[in-house]
């Protein structure tokens, strides 16, 4: 695709290798960006062309929607998101082109402007999909709300509305709302749904590893696993029908009442993993006593008791997890809530008052809101720590700890502890035993490792040369559906940005300096197509699960192999493939070590320049960590370590073998490495063991 293809197992000394390379590959890709430009293909054109305008395919063929004036919309979306300054007009790319065909799946955006007008009139429902915490004003003014704040019943479901209620020790469900449906679980054929992919069914082929004390087994269906009825039928509803490996273990160390540590890859379906357990107790076992009230008179009230938490750390994050929730707490007595940063708080506010059974927080919101005294942790059974290697690191920890540690939440061992991610090093691990008991850990495939579903590729790029490398790429008509683009700086992400709409590429970009109503935007932009090419920093890599995102771009490498796992992540999920490219060069040295490990785990090719590279920059390997996990030398990387308690023979069981019978394993044999051949068939005879495990040199 771009002239640096040609520079595999080129002989010679590091310094003569970058040389040739760069300077071959800059001269291809320039040339090549050249003839894109001046062919004006199907994302771009010359700047003196007229751009044609780029169709992600998911939206072909579809008919045009009546256009809508989006900056009326941005001023009502003011009705509810407060004092937001106003939105950067230099992100062209953001607007729509005057006579530009409309995309046939409307805007977040501007639905959320409509939502923000329908909220003066509760109960009437409606069916956009704009900002949840209106939304859920609209739902929420069905509640009766003299029953107080505690989160235990609302009177939807008796008066016929959505709402369950918990009355009399039972669970009374709340009435079907085909509206609601249509809005929380799509259409079929909704562009805006995630599909499973045809690697679906071969997420059972992973290993699995689940160790600690008494682990009970997986379910195996979600029909045999003993659910309760109205979450199965949720489960159903969002067209779930086999539940993925995660899901299989963690809804049984829920029902077995365990902590749990749980490292699964990226799209393998963790944000099931974590709610399914948690609801399914709590529809069981309903809401928990009401708490002494607090204060006097009006103000009695005020104060919101969840029952589960769930932490993560990005806002957009947060915001998915909640969207998620509420699918699975449809008609149940749980409402869901949502609080982040940026976003008005007023709203939120208004939001927890009419119902919070279990919050979906960002760390700094959530102790903004407990220092106001209108939430209170007492009543927590569950907690969730999402991203939980990142939300135990440096940045979050004093947050983490003065959540669960200093304020009202019960204490481990009067609650549930569930920890989840795609990466988790060992130091982070050791930390993370403080908030947990006699935890399960549970890992499918290695931990830290990126998913089979993604081709990785690794192209040699000069600094000088990335936007014409870029350019060609993005312009390429092999490259389907949507692309994420990392850079590193705030400000590389507004330049790139720029630089990609004067060459007629419609991109938007996403980063912690835009308002929160920016970023919303951004991401709206890019899930409908309308901006299908998103340029974003680290904030955009933990998570976020987006349909049709075909391709993820390392445009500035990050120094963390973890953080480059979860960037590649946010393609190739629920068994689709997808595409990442990094453009590699002389700075980023210091994470080819860790870059071959993770290549070679999950069977991808490895450029013979890049094992060149390796050799000539030993010593390179435990530069520019972010934390404290990668140091060394050698650059072994942590993050490829089980359970961290297993170095104290502490009797741990390797009990992969109870993984039921529609399982089995990869047949990796001792691992990934060498073995060839993409996604595991599933029939070798030869599971891998801990002695094959134990062969690798950064366990
Ligand atoms: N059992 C299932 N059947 C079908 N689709 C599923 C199932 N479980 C999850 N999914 C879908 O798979 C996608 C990825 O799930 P999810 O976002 O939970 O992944 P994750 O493991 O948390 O990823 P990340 O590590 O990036 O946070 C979502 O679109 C989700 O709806």
């Amino acid at each position: 695709m771009t002239g640096s293809n040609n520079q595999n197992n080129v002989p010679g000394n590091l310094d003569q290798h970058i040389a040739g390379l760069g300077v071959n590959g800059s001269n291809n890709n320039r040339q090549n960006a050249n003839n894109n430009n001046n062919n004006s293909n199907a994302r771009g054109g010359n700047s003196n062309a007229k751009p044609k305008r780029y169709i992600p395919p998911h939206l072909r063929g579809r008919a045009p929607t009546t256009p809508v004036d989006k900056e009326a919309a941005l001023e009502r979306t003011s009705s509810w998101s407060g004092n937001m300054p106003a939105r950067d007009r230099s992100r062209s790319s953001e607007r729509q082109t005057p006579g530009a065909p409309e995309s046939s799946a409307p805007g977040r955006g501007d639905r959320r402007g409509d939502v923000g007008d329908v909220r003066g009139t509760r109960g009437q429902g409606w069916s956009g999909r704009g900002d949840p915490i209106a939304r859920t004003t609209t739902w929420s003014g069905r509640r009766d709300d003299s029953l107080g704040f505690g989160g235990r019943s609302g009177g939807g479901g008796g008066r016929g509305g959505p709402y369950g209620i918990w009355a009399n020790g039972k669970h009374v469900y709340g009435q079907h709302n085909q509206r609601i449906e249509v809005e929380l679980y799509g259409s079929p054929d909704d562009p805006e749904r995630m599909h499973t992919g045809i690697n679906f069914e071969k997420y059972d082929n992973i290993p699995v590893k689940a160790t600690g004390d008494d682990v009970p087994k997986p379910i195996t269906t979600f029909d045999e696993a003993d659910l309760e009825p109205l979450l199965l039928e949720n489960i159903k509803l969002s067209g779930y029908t086999v539940p993925t490996p995660v899901q299989k273990w963690s809804i049984s160390f829920g029902t077995a009442g365990r902590d749990m540590m749980a490292c699964a890859q990226t799209g393998s379906g963790k944000t099931g993993g974590f709610l399914f357990p948690i609801l399914n107790e709590l529809f069981r076992t309903g809401p928990a006593e009401a708490p002494v009230a607090e204060g006097r008179g009006m103000y009695r009230q005020r104060k919101a008791y969840p029952v589960a938490l769930i932490l993560s750390p990005t806002r957009e994050l947060t915001s998915q997890i909640y969207e998620e929730a509420r699918k699975f707490c449809y008609r149940s007595w749980v409402r869901p809530c949502v609080v982040y940063g940026g976003a008005d708080i007023g709203s939120q506010l208004r939001q927890i008052e009419r119902g919070c059974d279990l919050l979906v927080a960002t760390p700094g919101r959530l102790v903004d809101l407990i220092e106001r005294a209108r939430i209170s942790l007492r009543n927590i059974r569950y907690l969730v720590l999402d991203e939980a290697d990142r939300m135990l690191d440096m940045g979050f920890e004093p947050q983490i700890r003065r959540i669960v540690e200093q304020e009202d939440m019960p204490g481990v061992q009067d609650r549930y502890t569930l920890m989840f991610s795609a990466t988790f090093p060992r130091d982070i691990q050791m930390l993370a035993s403080d908030f947990l008991k006699n935890y399960i850990f549970l890992s499918v495939g290695r931990v830290g490792s990126t998913s089979e579903n993604i081709t990785q590729k690794i192209e040699y790029v000069e600094e000088s040369d990335k936007l014409s490398v870029l350019l060609d790429i993005v312009s390429s008509t092999e490259t389907a559906g949507l692309t994420l683009v990392f850079v590193e700086t705030k400000r590389m992400a507004d330049r790139l940005c720029d630089n990609l709409v004067t060459n007629g590429i419609d991109a938007s970009a996403i980063h912690g300096d835009r308002t929160q109503r920016e970023r919303e935007r951004a991401l709206d932009m890019f899930r409908t197509g309308r901006t299908p090419v998103l340029v974003a920093t680290a904030v955009a890599a933990r998570g976020l699960d987006i349909p049709n995102v075909s391709h993820v771009i390392n445009y500035d490498l990050p120094s963390d192999p973890d953080e480059y796992v979860h960037r590649i992540g946010r393609t190739g999920r629920a068994g689709n493939t997808g595409t990442a490219t990094s453009f590699f060069n002389r700075g980023n040295r210091g994470i080819v070590r860790q870059l071959i490990d993770l290549l070679q785990d999950s069977n991808q090719e490895i450029p013979g320049w890049l094992n060149v590279v390796a050799r000539e920059s030993s010593g390179y390997g435990g530069r520019g960590r972010g934390r404290g996990g990668y140091g060394g030398s050698g650059g072994a990387r942590n993050s490829g370590s089980r359970d961290h308690r297993a170095q104290f023979n502490r009797g741990d069981r390797d009990v992969r073998h109870q993984n039921g019978p529609s399982s089995g394993f990869s047949g990796r044999g001792g691992g990934a490495r060498g073995s060839g051949g993409g996604f595991s068939n599933g029939t070798s005879s030869v599971p891998p063991t801990l002695e094959n495990d134990s062969a690798h040199s950064w366990f």
